[in-house]
């Protein structure tokens, strides 16, 4: 198993990316952020795809600068399978082990044991346009793992796959990542495959880490917006005062501090949207933090409604994306709808206040 030591800037026309990361011998950490990001530029940047500015990638006990695609000992695995359309799923996973030298029968013999890994024994006569997407994506998996990669690179794994494949597929690859032990990067979009996946989460934004932390950490207290969102959060950021949060443009978040933050210091209000109540006018005489918002969006979420805020033009531009969760029956008996201006109201002990991340004080999530 070996460590990735990873500090490197590369530019892609008009767009930067300066990240320093570790990830552990056998670690799965996930790289989440929002479309532009970074994430993929990363990823390529590791597998030796781009020139960048700044190189320093050690890898176990070597260093990765300069060093070619194929010679990195890097397996890549994105959103298509990639097979060879000629080759059979068997000879698809041999070809790693053939190109670094192993004799064909050696290497068939690898292949066959990758393919009962990822439960393909079956499949292994058959040529790529005879596999669904979910089955080319396992012998994917098998011959990214026949090279023994000392890390392994998952582009959106699972992005092409239909929903009923990806389940299978995403435990799958988790099973296969854990009994060999691989160092894993993987981009995701989807939150699900970094709770079922990954040990720890980096958040990228414009091209820099905003968050880091183990999994159920950064889920349980997100410090970026955007990982506030993934978590189905609601999180305002500002600057602690004692009777909560303040916000750059003044105005007070009511909350509690579950653990000592120093008053005045960078940090987060974070509620969950079912504690959000929405009004048609400000409610009066009430204890309650109340925003004016503009509504962008009514999706259906569980038995709830989530009624997503967008900022009103006026309004300070922190309020975008917050969401409330209300029954479906509240909805009716307000009669709103998208384009409606109203008023989110939140308790102080539904609120709690942290400080905000070493990363994320210098990224954009905060003011
Ligand atoms: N071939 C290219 N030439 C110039 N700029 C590029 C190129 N590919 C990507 N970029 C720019 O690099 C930035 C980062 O792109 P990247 O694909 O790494 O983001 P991402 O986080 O993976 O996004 P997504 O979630 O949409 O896949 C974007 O602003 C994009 O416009």
């Amino acid at each position: 198993m070996s460590r990735l030591l990873a500090d490197v800037a590369v530019t892609r026309g008009g767009f930067s990316l300066e990240v320093a990361l570790t990830v552990e011998p056998g670690e799965v950490v996930a790289v989440l952020g929002a479309n532009g990001a970074g994430k993929s530029t990363l990823l390529g940047t590791l597998a030796g795809l781009y020139r960048p500015t700044r190189d320093e990638v050690v890898l176990g006990d070597r260093s990765l600068a300069g060093v070619p695609v194929h010679r990195r000992r890097v397996g890549l695995l994105s959103q298509q399978a990639l097979l060879f359309p000629h080759l059979s799923a068997r000879d698809n996973v041999a070809f790693g082990p053939r190109a670094a030298g192993s004799g064909r029968r050696a290497a068939r013999g690898t292949a066959d044991r990758w393919l009962a890994m990822v439960d393909a024994t079956a499949l292994a006569d058959r040529r790529p346009s005879a596999l669904s997407g979910g089955q080319a994506q396992r012998v994917a998996i098998a011959r990214a793992l026949a090279c023994e990669p000392e890390l392994l690179l998952l582009d959106e794994p699972f992005a092409a796959l239909d929903v009923d494949a990806t389940p299978a597929v995403r435990s799958l690859l988790r099973r296969v990542v854990r009994a060999t032990g691989v160092t894993t990067l993987m981009v995701t979009h989807d939150v699900l495959d970094a709770v079922v996946l990954a040990d720890r989460l980096v958040v990228l934004d414009a091209g820099r880490v905003v968050e880091t932390g183990p999994t159920a950490e950064v889920l349980r207290r997100p410090r970026s917006a955007f990982a506030a969102r993934v978590a189905g959060l609601d999180l305002v950021p500002g600057r602690s005062c004692p009777e909560g949060l303040t916000t750059a443009d003044g105005m007070l978040i009511g909350g509690i501090h579950p653990e000592p933050v120093a008053h005045g210091e960078p940090a987060v209000a974070l509620f969950a949207p079912a504690s959000v109540s929405v009004f048609r006018d400000p409610p009066k005489g009430s204890p309650r933090t109340t925003l004016p918002v503009r509504l962008a969006a009514m999706e259906p979420h569980g038995e709830l409604v989530r009624l997503r805020a967008a900022a009103s033009a006026t309004g300070p531009g922190w309020i975008d994306g917050l969401a409330a969760d209300v029954t479906p029956a509240a909805v009716a008996e307000l009669g709103v709808e998208p384009g409606d201006e109203v008023f989110f109201a939140v308790k102080a002990a539904e609120v709690t206040v942290y400080p905000a991340g070493r990363e994320a004080q210098g990224g954009s999530a905060l003011p």
